[in-house]
């Protein structure tokens, strides 16, 4: 199982010195949402010029117009950028559209669909996306009671491949592993780490074992 990192900081620079921390330790290195809405597109050109043996992962949630901002995050050298899997068809497919000029993936972030989440699971991975982010969001996971065994009940139920994001911690990830997800996702295990490298070291150890 690869493990990506979400670099939820709110500027370029502290992005680019958490990346450099936790690069050897991880296969993907994620742009998340606030740094693209911060820092703008060409924080992605600039993680990509750092780290050019790493995927990099754009996380637009784009929720319409999905091949053209696709195309935004193709351009500036993202290897995959997310849709939102709630979004209207023709924006899933308009991703994909790009997903295809470009040649680079399409992932659909499943992020606020709860209820019939497996059978809209199904549907995007029709539609041509590479792989579901099955995702509980940072709002969900601060409710009373979250757990993420859903999460990977629900990765198990669908049939297609998927990651798992939702504030995956170090006694969480072997589970993550063991429901077949193909990328682990974490954020807060990582960056809210006393030593961010460390801590990814031992969550891919652990992504691999
Ligand atoms: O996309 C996100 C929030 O919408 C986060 O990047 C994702 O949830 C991973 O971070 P964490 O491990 O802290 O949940």
């Amino acid at each position: 199982m690869r493990l990506q990192v979400a670099l939820d900081v709110l500027d370029l620079p502290s992005a680019l010195t958490l990346a450099g921390q936790v690069a050897e330790h991880v296969d993907i290195l994620e742009l998340g949402t606030p740094l693209v809405k911060s820092a703008g597109i060409a924080a992605v050109s600039a993680i990509k010029a750092a780290h050019p043996d790493k995927l990099v992962f754009v996380d637009l949630k784009t929720a319409d117009a999905g091949e053209l901002e696709a195309a935004l995050a193709f351009e500036a050298g993202a290897d995959l950028v997310t849709v939102m899997g709630a979004a209207d068809d023709d924006t899933v497919r308009g991703a994909v559209a790009a997903g295809r000029k470009y040649g680079k993936q399409v992932v659909a972030d499943m992020i606020t669909v709860v209820e019939g989440r497996v059978a809209r699971i199904r549907e995007v991975s029709k539609l041509g996306v590479s792989f579901v982010e099955i995702h509980a969001g940072l709002d969900e996971q601060a409710r009373p009671g979250y757990t993420i065994d859903t999460l990977l009940e629900d990765g198990r139920l669908a049939g297609v491949p998927f990651s798992i994001a939702g504030g995956i911690k170090i006694d969480t990830i072997g589970a993550v592993r063991e429901a077949g997800a193909t990328v682990a996702v974490a954020g807060g295990a990582i960056y809210n780490a006393a030593d961010p490298g460390a801590a990814a070291k031992e969550l891919k150890k652990r992504a691999t074992a």
